[in-house]
């Protein structure tokens, strides 16, 4: 009962952090305070793009939450998209006068890389691995299904290494630009296994095709990290459409790779500051 007095003080006080993580399809932004999320924002990934239209498109959208911008105190910023970074660097700079903590393995919260290059991992993947840890975890799965699907492996607390598969959608592009008479279709369950026409014989081979690949998967790591019991996690878009169709799945959570971004906002110690007057890219 002494807790339930103090806490509303702690939460008024809790900082507010801005949030971005690129994806190659999807840009998603974020406003924590604390370690809740109050808003949330999905733009379409341009890659080619300026400062200044980054700047433009940001200010648009922050306009419209109840946040003042002088009130956010941290801002992290995770791209897979290389040529992305400087541009948001600089408007984000801009736009919040603070400057901006870019996750990479060198600005990771010391967690330990095992993959042979740790700078060629994703850092979506490491945002993931970074949350878990946060939250007391050393051993799980990530399973992260946007326009790639990740498997990323945690392992005694650090990224132990993992797969790349082609994303639920990306598959569905391949399979219709090779084949003449296949057709892109919606992407939702088929009723049955067994499709009595393409357009469900598509939707039964991507979707189940996809369960059957992620449970055999799951089950590959957990003997290779000879570990039974190890909890798995599932993130991105397709994540929510696939949830109640396996059962290897634990816990679905939309924002794991965002809040590893937060963490780094908040916690890493290596800023990127661009020089305001530098070129324009
Ligand atoms: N909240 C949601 N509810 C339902 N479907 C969603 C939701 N968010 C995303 N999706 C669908 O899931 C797809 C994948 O989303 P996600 O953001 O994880 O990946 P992406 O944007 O395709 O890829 P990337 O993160 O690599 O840019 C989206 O393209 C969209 O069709
Ligand atoms: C695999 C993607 C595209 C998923 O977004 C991204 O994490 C990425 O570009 N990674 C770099 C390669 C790697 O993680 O091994
Ligand atoms: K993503």
């Amino acid at each position: 009962m002494k807790n339930a007095k103090k806490k509303p003080s702690i939460r008024k006080k809790a900082p507010y952090t801005f949030v971005v993580d690129v994806g190659n399809t999807h840009t998603v932004l974020g406003i924590y305070k604390g370690e809740k999320i109050e808003d949330h924002w999905r733009l379409t990934t341009r890659k080619e793009t300026t400062s200044d239209e980054v700047l433009n498109r940001v200010g648009g959208l922050i306009r419209f939450s109840k946040i003042k911008l002088e009130e956010i105190s941290f801002v992290g910023l995770s791209t897979v998209v290389p040529v992305l970074e400087r541009p948001w660097v600089k408007a984000l700079q801009k736009l919040l006068k603070k400057p901006v903590q870019v996750v990479n393995s060198n600005n990771c919260l010391d967690c330990p890389i095992a993959y042979l290059n740790p700078a060629s991992l994703g850092a979506d993947r490491l945002c993931n691995i970074i949350s878990l840890r946060d939250r007391g975890y050393t051993d799980a799965i990530v399973i992260d299904m946007g326009t790639a699907t990740t498997f990323d492996v945690m392992k005694d607390g650090g990224f132990e290494g993992g797969l790349i598969i082609p994303g639920i959608s990306a598959s569905m592009d391949v399979l219709t630009e090779k084949a003449a008479r296949l057709k892109p279709v919606s992407i939702e369950w088929a009723d049955r296994i067994v499709a009595n026409n393409t357009d469900d014989a598509i939707r039964a081979g991507l979707l189940y095709g996809f369960i059957a690949e992620l449970e055999s998967l799951v089950q590959k790591i957990k003997n290779e990290l000879g570990k039974k019991n190890v909890p798995v996690f599932a993130t991105g878009g397709w994540g929510r459409m696939v949830l109640g169709h396996s059962d290897v799945i634990d816990t679905y959570d939309p924002y794991l790779t965002v809040n590893g971004v937060r963490l780094v906002a908040m916690y890493g110690n290596k800023a990127v500051e661009i020089d305001r007057d530098g070129d324009e890219e």
